[in-house]
């Protein structure tokens, strides 16, 4: 097994007509179970490398290696099934279910019905999609968000070893963006699939990539390396122009909540138990309200002590409990969620919901404090470096 799941070499896309190659002499190495981000602006040839990559068009010159075998002319229908490809639009066929969307590969694969079924079910689940629910609607009947999922779960439905995403969540609203990439994020710990993950959203590369290729004109890159270097040293005035301002801002997007070396951990109760005993243990902490937990240990309720002394049920006083985040979520996304929470921090929940602990600004500070502090080293480290030479 080799490293390098895709290797790009000098790849060409000259379209007739054209005076410039659209993609000229791109060469990048994807390691394999990462998620490389191609990041630049308009026209600069985003979809068209990726649609060299599956061969969706046929590159002028230039290899395609795919796990150390040349497919440059391999069968492009064989090599488009060990390759998922989601794009903006989903591209679901209107007049078949999700299911029978979903089936599409295994289908052409010769899988047998029981097979393809289980396969289905498994995949809308793994998309967070209850299988008795979607499996027969048709796409229509889906949110945007929705019909995105069922993209991912049709490009993961042979278990493709490679991923082709371009602009996935591009046409979505900012709140089901968000959720839709921490949900992405989350299985690709599980699936460990290799992705090249189009955008020209470089706060969406900053969260998405293990590696960046910042893009100019023509594919030709600009920078390949780990979002921290992209912030912390940009090759050149194009990258940092394209980083734009408010770059350490956007580092809160690289440290994840389970980063975090502190968190603080909120008194806990069941909304079962007798209010006199949680009075008590709120009593014996230093918070003013506590978290109320269901059965399952999922955040219910913030309660006070005052709430406590009501004789009214558990689950009607205090305010409920929201700005959930899990652990995948960036340091970004918890701040946004901890300023408009009922209880100024924000609540860290694992997969399934179950309370872990808690975020709060002094939490945040403490960690941008230490990026500060990372950061003014390394420029120090740099400087002595410069003078030293
Ligand atoms: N079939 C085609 N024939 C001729 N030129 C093309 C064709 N497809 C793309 N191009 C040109 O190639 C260049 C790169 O296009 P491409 O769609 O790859 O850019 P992109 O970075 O994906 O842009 P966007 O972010 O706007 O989708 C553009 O100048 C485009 O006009």
């Amino acid at each position: 097994m080799t490293e390098t799941m895709i290797e790009l070499v000098e790849l060409t896309k000259q379209f007739p007509g054209q005076k410039q190659p659209a993609v000229d002499r791109l060469s990048l190495s994807v390691p394999r179970g990462e998620i490389v981000v191609l990041v630049g602006p308009s026209g600069c040839g985003k979809t068209t490398s990726m649609e060299l990559v599956n061969r969706l068009i046929e590159p002028t010159s230039g290899h395609i290696v795919l796990d150390g075998e040349d497919v440059t002319s391999a069968d492009p229908d064989q090599l488009r099934r060990r390759i998922g490809y989601v794009i903006q639009e989903t591209g679901l066929l209107p007049h078949r279910t999700i299911a029978q969307n979903i089936a599409t590969v295994p289908k052409l694969n010769g899988w047998d019905k029981g097979r393809i079924g289980e396969r289905v079910d498994e995949l809308l689940g793994l998309v967070g999609m209850d299988p008795g629910t979607y499996r027969s609607r048709y796409p229509k009947e889906l949110s945007g968000g929705q019909r995105q999922r069922v993209g991912v779960a049709r490009a993961m439905a042979a278990d493709p070893p490679v991923m082709l995403m371009d602009e996935p969540f591009g046409a979505i609203d900012p709140i089901t963006r968000e959720r839709l990439q921490n949900e992405f994020l989350r299985l690709h710990q599980q699936i460990r699939k290799t992705v090249i993950f189009v955008t020209h959203d470089i706060d969406e590369a900053i969260k998405m990539g293990d590696k960046i290729a910042v893009l100019r004109d023509q594919s030709h890159v600009a920078q390949f390396d780990t979002p921290e270097n992209i912030l912390t040293s940009p090759a050149d005035d194009y990258v940092a122009d394209f980083i734009g301002a408010g770059a350490s801002l956007k580092r809160l997007n690289l440290s994840r909540v389970r980063d975090l070396e502190v968190t603080s951990d909120a008194p806990t109760g069941a909304t079962t138990e007798d209010p006199a005993v949680l009075q008590r243990r709120l009593g014996d902490s230093d918070w003013s309200a506590m978290l109320l937990l269901d059965g399952e240990r999922r955040p219910s309720r913030w309660v006070t002590a005052g709430d406590l002394r009501r004789d009214e049920p558990l689950d009607r006083v205090g305010l409920p409990a929201r700005a959930l985040v899990e652990p995948h979520a960036t340091l970004a996304d918890a701040l946004n969620e901890l300023i408009t929470s009922n209880g100024g921090c924000a609540i860290i929940v694992d997969g399934r919901g179950a309370y872990q602990g808690i975020v709060d600004l002094e939490t945040i500070m403490a960690a941008v404090r230490t990026m500060r502090d990372q950061h003014a080293a390394f420029y120090l480290a740099q400087k002595s470096h410069a003078e030293g030479a």
